[in-house]
């Protein structure tokens, strides 16, 4: 046991990311629940209550030039853009996942032209994704067919419009193939839409190197945007003419402040947007990007491999055999920045992570017998790897 917790230690002072911790608020709690809202950067308190003060308190309305809120959505879009691997003026920040699935789906079908009426959707994916692509789905006259990722290629023909794909799936912590699924979907002449909740941040998406066509994902997660904090939405430059949304609100006019009764589209990005952008949660989105300079995201995938098998490595010397079995895949191309571990007795699952936050290590549960640890290499080390290890040995009663 000590043996482990001297490789922890060793571990961490060679990790060249161990020193972004101290950009975050954190306690000594062992914080493994970044893979649904990520850690506060300890600057964004005092830039907020900049914005608060002086932005919205003595400038008011003038902020909206001034202080640079209106172009916001296109601006922070360019700061996502490198963490997934996308060029400049594809990505506007705005709206929850849930919306911009709704956008990418039904513009991705209307891309794909007629004749096509099938919608592929990932049978395993998370819900909202599936219940708004079934709504979609009933708007545009398509059909919605449910496919497990690995199925994708035997289930794509001919009537196959579009595809909803999860690039990591937030159960399983199953990293999807989305080079190979993109050219699979591509060769039947449909589109790739992906869902990069669970990637974006944790591990290099490369969106245009893969020829993505659209994608969405959320900023609360790795990107520690904050509770809440917007969505965004990848638009290839190659579809932005023909991009049309189906929620084509005043701000992504070409001319918003014309205000005339006819809808024009803006060119680029801009189309992507529908109302108001939510200043307060946008602006505290894109002070906390901050953390992510100078940093590469090929470092972040190195270390998240690292701290995940580690923590596989811990969880098997302290926890006897049988009693949790993990669910996320050893291959390192099969895994995203999460570890699942399936319980042997479901009905463990609730008091066993109860029992691990109450004693500072904090994960999540997904029913009926998932334990959820995510891994966020911006701030977490070997040694909270380990201590988490070491406490759900304790509190499975070794
Ligand atoms: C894969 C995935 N898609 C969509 C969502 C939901 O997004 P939102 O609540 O921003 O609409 C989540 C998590 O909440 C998610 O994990
Ligand atoms: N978005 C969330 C929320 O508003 C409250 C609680 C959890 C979440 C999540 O992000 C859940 C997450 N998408 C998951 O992987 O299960």
């Amino acid at each position: 046991m000590s043996d482990l917790r001297e490789r922890a230690t060793a571990l961490d002072s060679a990790d060249p990311l161990s020193a972004l911790r101290e950009l975050f608020t954190l306690d000594d709690t062992v914080y493994l629940d970044g893979n649904s809202l990520g850690a506060l950067p300890r600057h964004v308190p005092a830039r907020m209550q900049h914005v608060i003060t002086r932005e919205w308190g003595s400038l008011r309305i003038r902020s909206w030039d001034e202080s640079g809120w209106w172009t916001a959505p296109e601006r922070i879009g360019d700061r996502i853009a490198p963490l997934v691997g996308a060029a400049a003026g594809q990505i506007v920040v705005g709206d929850s996942t849930s919306v911009n699935v709704f956008k990418a789906v039904v513009a991705a079908s209307r891309l794909a032209g007629g004749g096509r009426d099938e919608i592929l959707v990932d049978a395993t994916t998370f819900p909202t994704d599936g219940y708004i692509a079934g709504s979609a789905a009933r708007m545009t006259g398509h059909r919605v067919v449910p496919v497990a990722p690995a199925d994708v290629p035997a289930a794509l023909g001919p009537r196959t419009a579009a595809v909803l794909l999860n690039h990591v799936d937030y159960r399983s912590g199953r990293l999807h193939d989305l080079p190979g699924l993109t050219a699979a979907v591509h060769a039947a002449g449909a589109l790739a839409v992906w869902d990069l909740c669970h990637s974006a941040g944790a591990l290099p998406v490369g969106l245009d190197a893969h020829r993505v066509d659209l994608a969405v994902g959320c900023t609360y997660k790795y990107l520690n945007g904050g509770p809440g904090s917007p969505a965004y939405l990848y638009v290839a430059e190659r579809h932005q003419e023909a991009f049309d949304s189906p929620l084509p609100g005043w701000t992504s006019h070409a001319d918003p402040f014309g205000m005339t009764p006819g809808y024009v589209p803006a060119d680029g990005s801009v189309r992507g947007r529908v109302g108001t952008p939510d200043i307060l949660s946008m602006l505290a989105l894109e002070a906390s990007l901050d953390v992510w300079d100078g940093v590469s995201v090929d470092a972040v995938r190195a270390k998240s491999l690292a701290l995940t098998d580690f923590f596989l490595e811990c969880v098997a010397a302290y926890v006897p055999e049988g009693r949790v079995t993990p669910v996320t895949p050893a291959a390192h191309g099969e895994r995203g920045s999460q570890v699942s571990l399936r319980c042997e007795v479901p009905a463990e699952t609730e008091p066993v992570m109860r029992a691990l936050v109450e004693r500072g290590v904090v994960g999540d549960l997904r029913r009926p017998d998932i334990l959820r640890f995510g891994f966020t290499p911006l701030y977490v080390g070997f040694a909270d790897a380990e201590r988490a290890a070491r406490v759900l040995a304790e509190v499975l009663g070794v």
